[in-house]
This record gives structure tokens, C-alpha cells and sequence, in this order.
């Protein structure tokens, strides 16, 4: 499903965090948001899947203006923290979140065994969660995330602190959605995972500065790191560092 973002706003407390952004995701694309810590992004994705109201502009999937109840259906998202009941085993996480989504009890088994599959904890799903290391916990909020077959998947930050194995192994696992035709936004400011994206939507100090596929972008720059952006528009306007 494509997104159109179209002249969004919002300020907290008087303080414009998001500075009229306007931009579209086109279907089955990645597209990373690329920002400093605290420029907005988890802001932006938060206004994308409709738990906060913009004070301007809109967003829409497809044809259809966020916040709509029916299009929750079609959303995942994979919070920043993961959500999950440590008291519970990963199968009985997944179970609780499928009842959420009103799954039948069927395909809801069949899912679940599709998405444990998926992220490789197929032999832990018995497990309490509050025994899972951080990388599994990440895999198990994937799972959670794609239970309902999104069109659309929102990861924020999904891979904070996971080695570089794993972290593979995650994007191997996002490809692998993105061909099923989901579009997948995702939050980060490891420059590296850039290439992994289609697009890239760099945000500084709540304004789109660029967004492009990621060869323009890097055509853009001297050495091939998406950084320099940043650096030049650091240049251009005071705060905000750059990581
Ligand atoms: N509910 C809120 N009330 C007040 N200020 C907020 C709220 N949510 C976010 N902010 C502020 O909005 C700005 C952007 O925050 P946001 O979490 O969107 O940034 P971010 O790019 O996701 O950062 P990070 O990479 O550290 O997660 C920050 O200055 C933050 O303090």
C-alpha cells in the first residue's frame, strides 16, 4: 500500500518537532528515516500509524486518511521497546496478540508457525520470554509485528542493540517481506542499513532535508557515506549532533 505524508506537522508543548514533511512511500519499497537522535522520527512514524494527530496536514495509505480504524488491520508495527509479557512463552505472546487482531484460531496456529519460523525461534517457542536474550526478544516483536500479514510495517529501530550477525539476519528477513509486497518503513540512525533501503527519508530537526533512492543520495556525497548530508545541513542550521 503507497503512503503520501503531505504537509505534516506537529509541535509538543509549543515546540514544532515536526516541521511540514511531505512525502510518498511508493508500494513494496523500504524506506529508511534517517535522523540524529531526537529529530523527529519516532514522532513521524508515530503519526503514520495514527497514535498521535497531526496538528497539519495528512496521511493516507492508499486512498484512505490515517487515523481509520479498518486500516489497524493492515498495520504492523514494531515498537522501539519491545511489548511483550516476559511471563509468557513466545508461542503464548504471539497467541495474545493474534487475539488482538481478531485471527481465527486455525490460521492464527498457522501463522504463528509461519512467523516463529520466520525469525528463527521455531525450537524456543516454548520459552518464557523473561529467558530470552535481547536479540531473540527483537525477533519475537517481529514476529508479533507481521502476525496479521501487514501491507504496511513500521520497525522503529529494530535493530538497537544487536550484533552484526544477527542484524543480518533481520534485514534477510525484511527483504524477505518486502517481497511479499509489504511496504516497510524503518526508523534508524545506523547509517549503514541505508543500502539495505530503496528510499531514505533524512529527517533534521523535524524537517525532510532529503529523500531520494538511496543511489541518488549517495551520488550526492564526496566519500559515499549518507553522513555528509547530515554535516552539510548540520552547517546550515544550529543543534541537533549528528552520531
Ligand atoms: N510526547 C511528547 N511530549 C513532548 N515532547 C516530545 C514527545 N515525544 C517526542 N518529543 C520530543 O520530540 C523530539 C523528537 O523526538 P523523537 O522521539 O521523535 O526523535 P527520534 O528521532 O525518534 O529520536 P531517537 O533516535 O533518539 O529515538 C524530541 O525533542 C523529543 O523530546
Amino acid at each position: 500500500m503507497e503512503i503520501q505524508v503531505s504537509n505534516v506537522s506537529k509541535s509538543f508543548d509549543k515546540k514544532q518537532v515536526i516541521n511540514d514533511i511531505t512525502f510518498t512511500i511508493p508500494i513494496g519499497e523500504i524506506c529508511c528515516l534517517l535522523g540524529p537522535s531526537g529529530s523527529g522520527k519516532t514522532t513521524l512514524i508515530r503519526l503514520m500509524i495514527g497514535a498521535i494527530t497531526a496538528d497539519q496536514g495528512t496521511i493516507r495509505f492508499g486512498e484512505k486518511e490515517i487515523p481509520n480504524m479498518k486500516m489497524l488491520k493492515k498495520v504492523g508495527f514494531m515498537p522501539q521497546n519491545d511489548s511483550l509479557y516476559d511471563d509468557l512463552s513466545a508461542e503464548a505472546n504471539l497467541h495474545f496478540f493474534g487475539g488482538l487482531y481478531h485471527i481465527g484460531k486455525q490460521e492464527l496456529r498457522k501463522r504463528i508457525d509461519e512467523v516463529l519460523a520466520i525469525v528463527d525461534l521455531t525450537e524456543h517457542r516454548k520459552k518464557l520470554v523473561r529467558n530470552f536474550s535481547g536479540g531473540m526478544k527483537k525477533r519475537l516483536s517481529l514476529a508479533a509485528a507481521i502476525l496479521h500479514s501487514p501491507k504496511i510495517l513500521f520497525l522503529d529501530e529494530p535493530t538497537v542493540g544487536i550484533d552484526p550477525v544477527l542484524r543480518r539476519k533481520i534485514w534477510d528477513q525484511f527483504q524477505v517481506i518486502k517481497n511479499s509486497g509489504t511496504t516497510i518503513i524503518v526508523s534508524t540512525h545506523v547509517m549503514d542499513e541505508v543500502t539495505e533501503c530503496d528510499k531514505a527519508a533524512l529527517i533534521y530537526n523535524g524537517s525532510l532535508i532529503e529523500y531520494d533512492t538511496v543511489t541518488n543520495l549517495l551520488k550526492k556525497t564526496v566519500n559515499g557515506r549518507v553522513e555528509e548530508l547530515f554535516f552539510i545541513a548540520s552547517g546550515k542550521s544550529e543543534g541537533g549532533a549528528v552520531q
